[in-house]
């Protein structure tokens, strides 16, 4: 609280009636600041249709650009704004711009949207704004996929909504379905965009940071290629390709190449992940929070190689019955609690505050700008690998590790960042003790709690 101005102590004093976007300010201010997070992917901000049992995808059900929704309203947003960019957390909004809800009777907007006949009173949008309405038949025809409505969703293109929150200190836009929209037209919205606010601490002339939801697994008409000479684009082959290596169904050995020989975009064309709030519910290969081991792993792996921009997946517990984020029986949003241990209660996962997750952010901003360099592997399921001699990390998918590796690093003792972190100058997990030459013993059981150990500089003792 010491660097908060009094507003914002007397603002942070009101806990039970916060918004979630005031909550994302508290969780900016007291953790992802200190733990070298650069950035915060929020729902779509967007008045959204509400649909009666609360799906979460009544999220990307457009009603207006109008900023109010259960996560909060406009003042809850800048609030949110402000206080992340000022320590230096970016806010970059999930923006759903390719269509409207159609409503179609599922559901009631509260700005007096009429839907069937596509007038949309709080935006500027007229039925001669909409695609003749057709069914997307057929995912292997581009302009049908592109000019046809997605499942009864209406198709409309936009960019004043975008600047109005790059007024209000927004960093960059994932561009959810950018695969239903034509790519010289988002080239020409993206145009439309002004630069960065230099109000929030950006750099005169900053472009918005831009990342294209482009679902391709690669037997669609529609390649994902296609968007990255306008914007960067998600990389789904991450989060399936390394559940796939994680799950044992594939040898850790492979994934010394990892990167575009393995299909992947370029890497400064991609943002890395893992799962997403739609592969969470809707894909049976991704991993999620559910399988825990393998879930930290292929985190921990994706954060220590140097390939994309990557993305770490904070969620709310759901199942098949009800995959509605946590709400009252007014459809209040109910916000997170903090436990004492920092992990999160009220039905919140935030892998973000678990501590293999978060000490792999700080691993990777460590090693950055260093390479991969003395990979090692027992050719199956063990694999080891230093990023120049900042780090070294060890997994095993199979089979205990109980041998001398060449680190890489200063002779020394280092905290394992997994098992622990370092309080005091001790650690609180597992030690390794790296002598001349960089060479360290070390010891990972197949049946620990987590199949991986990783040291870096900063974890010295
Ligand atoms: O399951 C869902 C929502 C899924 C979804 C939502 C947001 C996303 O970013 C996303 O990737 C998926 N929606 C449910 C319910 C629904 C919603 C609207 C509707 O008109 C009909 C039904 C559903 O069963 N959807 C049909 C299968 C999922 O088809 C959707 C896709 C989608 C799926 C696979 C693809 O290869 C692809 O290119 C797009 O993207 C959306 C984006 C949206 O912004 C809003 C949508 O309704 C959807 C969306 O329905």
């Amino acid at each position: 609280e010491k660097n908060v101005h009094p507003y914002w102590q007397q603002r942070s004093a009101q806990k039970e009636t916060e918004s979630i976007e005031i909550k994302i300010s508290d969780e900016c201010e007291r953790f992802l600041q200190y733990k070298g997070y650069a950035g915060v992917q929020v729902s779509p901000p967007n008045e959204n249709l509400v649909i009666g049992n609360r799906p979460w995808w009544e999220r990307y059900q457009p009603v207006s650009y109008k900023l109010v929704t259960r996560s909060g309203n406009e003042e809850d947003f800048l609030d949110m704004s402000r206080r992340c960019n000022i320590v230096g957390i970016r806010i970059y909004v999930d923006a759903v711009f390719n269509h409207m809800t159609a409503g179609s009777g599922i559901g009631t907007g509260g700005s007096k949207a009429y839907y069937q006949e596509k007038l949309y009173p709080d935006v500027v949008y007229h039925r001669h704004h909409f695609h003749k309405p057709c069914a997307i038949t057929t995912y292997q025809d581009a302009a049908v996929v592109r000019n046809c409505q997605l499942k009864g969703l209406l198709d409309l293109d936009q960019a004043n909504y975008m600047n109005h929150l790059i007024e209000l200190g927004v960093a960059g836009f994932r561009v959810d379905a950018a695969k239903h929209m034509w790519p010289r037209d988002l080239d020409y919205i993206y145009s439309k965009l002004d630069n960065l606010n230099v109000k929030f601490g950006f750099v005169s002339g900053s472009r918005p940071f831009i990342f294209q939801e482009v679902l391709d697994d690669g037997h669609e008409a529609i390649n994902k290629n296609e968007y990255t000479r306008i914007g960067r684009v998600v990389e789904f082959q991450v989060g399936y390709e390394l559940s796939n290596a994680f799950r044992g169904n594939n040898k850790l050995t492979y994934l010394e190449n990892w990167g575009p020989a393995w299909g992947l975009l370029n890497s400064d064309k991609a943002v890395a992940f893992i799962d997403n709030h739609d592969t969470q519910r809707n894909s049976h290969e991704i991993l999620t929070y559910k399988t825990p081991k393998q879930y930290k792993m292929a985190t921990a792996f994706m954060l220590a190689h140097p390939y994309g921009t990557t993305r770490v997946m904070s969620s709310y517990e759901f199942d098949s019955m009800n995959q509605g984020p946590p709400a009252d029986s007014n459809g209040n949003l109910i916000s997170p609690g903090i436990n004492h241990d920092g992990t999160c209660s009220n039905g919140y996962v935030c892998e973000h505050r678990w501590r293999q997750i978060f000490n792999m952010v700080e691993f990777r901003n460590v090693v950055h700008g260093t390479d991969v360099t003395n990979w090692w592997s027992d050719n199956n399921q063990q694999i080891a690998f230093c990023r120049g001699n900042k780090g070294f990390i060890v997994f095993t998918n199979y089979g205990d590790v109980d041998r001398t590796f060449q680190t890489c690093l200063e002779p020394g003792i280092y905290c394992d960042v997994i098992s622990g972190v370092v309080v005091d100058g001790k650690c609180t997990g597992k030690a390794v003790s790296v002598v001349e030459g960089g060479w360290a013993y070390i010891v990972l059981g197949a049946l620990e709690e987590d199949g991986v150990l990783a040291i870096h500089t900063k974890a010295k003792i």
